[in-house]
């Protein structure tokens, strides 16, 4: 396959009749995302950038009597604006106005790159500050989408977004510069008009006209650069993501050499549009310079052939020079802004995706107190069904009542429900039908982040991040807010202090390569010291013992047993022993529930259940 074909076969079909969202359109999304001081700052962009465009007019304005004085210093006074710069001075030879106009000449210039260099300052500033806005909103709205898209969604794509957002800090930098540089042409061809109207239309309709052109021919494959980027990359970052969370298949079947090629095409594919883009973007520069030199050279050799010869002409000469060599630069910082954000047109488009997620109502409140439980949760004929499949009730209908310190076991096979009915009970998921009661109360969007305080979760294998014990029983707690009474606490009930404390370093001794390398069993209990710590009322284990052996099953069971009955404890596991310590069993099978009792009774019912 040639590269014109990849990158074809990779660029998304449009989909349907809706038209593609333009550029304008994304820059107008973005900017209704943006915080209000963040739409200050760029509202006050032209401030400067108007001063600096005076500037630039104004030292075109010194050339023209600069050069006069030079090439013909007796028809000098002719000048207007120089008679009246010559008053305010009270000179009266040419030779003594040469002195005041260089100087004069030197400040215009240099104030002019000041402020010009001040406004590249304040734009790439503001760029980079828009682009930590973007950064913090994605990733803040993502934090609080439900779990059922977290659920559904590849995080890599998330990732990826993220990562791109570094090219569209780029892409604001010259965005703002292409909106600069726009206010500064305008003045700089204004002033060239002023001094002459036919040589100034000419020199801009080329200029113009030449970037026009190479706009028309560009843009498609610019929007199709970008489209081909922007995919190849969440690509690339999904190659990467599986085979580091499969690393251990990886190795085992040998199958690096897949994934080296399924991260090369990708690579490939990015590093391909964006040089295209990047040659597209920068090289007409050198084309027009070439015209423009042209240009002038053709102006100087019809202007000297008039009346007066080349003294007449070299002031206009001059002015012009400096006026091409300000043009040229703004011209191709206007044309580069636009090639820019074509570039990143999809890239844009992506980010805006994650910008748009919608959010709860308490998104950026401050989290509520825990919800007391005081009484009982109960489930009341809850079914379940997950949406976008074939809408089959994974949960179908059930009823139970869980008295606050009693411990539910859950039992039955795999894809009988019992996750599901767990992420029901912790508000991720929400009934499709029925009702959960917390003492009685329905489970609403008003009190589901209530309740969820109170609740802690210890799944079949803990996360643990790359910092101390400490740090991950107290986990999501800044260092410096650590309860440290709180933690020995919690890890003393979940008998895993000993073990922490005979350790070198202790509660302070970082977990991973180079700290304490713990056994499933210690993980798991770090999980329950983690559930501890929350003080938490509700504890759901969610086949936490499950990858353990007997033994160790046994000793983590054991510190759960000796939790108090504050806590009211909902367990999941697959051999019924492991929930001896339950008052109530409950089986499921196909999301219904089959069976309900005591630990024994439940024994009982399955010795003289006829064999399947
Ligand atoms: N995110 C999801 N989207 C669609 N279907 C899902 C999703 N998660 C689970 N399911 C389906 O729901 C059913 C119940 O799954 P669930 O994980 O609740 O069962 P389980 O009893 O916990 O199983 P296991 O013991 O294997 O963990 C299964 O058929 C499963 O395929």
């Amino acid at each position: 396959m040639n590269e014109a074909d990849m990158i074809e076969s990779l660029a998304p079909k449009p989909k349907g009749v809706e038209p593609p969202e333009t550029v304008l359109s994304s820059l107008r999304r973005l900017w209704a995302r943006l915080p209000r001081r963040r739409r200050i700052h760029v509202a006050l962009v032209p401030i400067p950038i108007l001063l600096a465009a005076l500037a630039e007019t104004a030292s075109l304005g010194v050339m023209l009597p600069f050069l006069a004085v030079l090439a013909a210093p007796e028809r000098v006074f002719s000048i207007p604006a120089v008679q009246g710069f010559a008053n305010m001075l009270g000179v009266s030879t040419p030779q003594e106005l040469l002195g005041p106009l260089t100087i004069a000449f030197a400040v215009v210039v240099m104030g002019s790159a000041a402020l010009r260099m001040l406004v590249a300052w304040g734009n790439s500033r503001l760029a980079y500050a828009i682009g930590e806005d973007i950064a913090m909103e994605v990733f803040n709205r993502t934090l609080h989408q439900p779990y059922s898209l977290h659920a559904q969604r590849n995080s890599a794509s998330v990732l990826s977004a993220l990562v791109k957002i570094k090219a569209t800090s780029l892409t604001l930098v010259n965005t703002l510069a292409m909106v600069s540089s726009t206010m500064i042409a305008t003045f700089i061809i204004v002033s060239l008009l002023i001094i002459n109207l036919k040589v100034a239309l000419g020199c801009f309709f080329v200029l113009a006209g030449m970037y026009s052109v190479i706009m028309l021919i560009t843009r498609r494959r610019l929007s199709a650069n970008s489209r081909v980027a922007a995919k190849a990359h969440t690509r690339g970052m999904q190659t990467v993501s599986e085979a580091l969370g499969g690393i251990r298949d990886v190795l085992l079947d040998g199958n690096q050499a897949y994934f080296y090629r399924e991260y090369h095409r990708s690579v490939h594919a990015v590093a391909r549009a964006q040089s295209n883009s990047y040659f597209v973007s920068y090289s007409p520069r050198y084309a027009i310079e070439g015209l423009g030199m042209t240009i002038f050279v053709l102006v100087a050799y019809t202007l000297t052939g008039q009346s007066g010869g080349f003294a007449a002409a070299l002031p206009l000469l001059g002015t012009f020079a400096l006026g091409a060599q300000r043009l040229l630069p703004v011209l191709q910082l206007i044309y580069l802004g636009w090639a820019n954000l074509r570039a990143n047109q999809a890239t844009l488009q992506d980010i805006l995706v994650f910008l748009d997620q919608t959010v709860g109502a308490d998104f950026g409140k401050v989290p509520p107190e825990p919800l007391r439980m005081e009484r009982s949760v109960a489930f009341d004929k809850v079914s379940f069904s997950y949406a976008g499949t074939d809408q089959a009730k994974v949960v179908d209908g059930i009823s139970f009542t869980a008295a606050k310190g009693q411990r539910i076991g859950f039992l039955g096979s795999t894809g009988s429900g019992k996750s599901t009915t767990f992420d029901l009970l912790m508000g991720l998921l929400t009934p499709t039908e029925g009702a959960i009661l917390v003492d009685g109360v329905p489970l609403t969007d008003a009190n589901r982040l209530a309740w969820q305080r109170g609740i802690a979760h210890v799944p079949q294998t803990i996360y643990l991040s790359d910092s101390t014990i400490a740090a991950n029983i107290a986990f999501g707690v800044p260092a410096k807010k650590i309860d440290m009474d709180r933690v020995r606490d919690a890890a003393r009930k979940a008998q895993i202090a000993e073990f922490i404390e005979s350790h070198p370093g202790g509660y302070d001794a970082p977990i991973g390569e180079r700290g304490v390398r713990l056994s499933g069993g210690q993980r798991q209990r770090i999980g329950i010291a983690r559930a501890l710590y929350k003080e938490a009322q509700v504890l759901v284990l969610d086949e936490a013992t499950s990858a353990l052996d007997n033994s160790t099953e046994e000793s983590v069971m054991e510190a759960i047993r000796g939790l108090g009955t504050e806590l009211t404890i909902f367990m999941i596991a697959h051999r019924l022993t492991t929930l001896s310590v339950c008052d109530t069993v409950i089986e499921l099978d196909h999301g219904k529930i089959t069976a309900i009792g005591s630990y024994d009774e439940i024994v009982q019912q399955r010795l003289h259940r006829p064999a399947a």
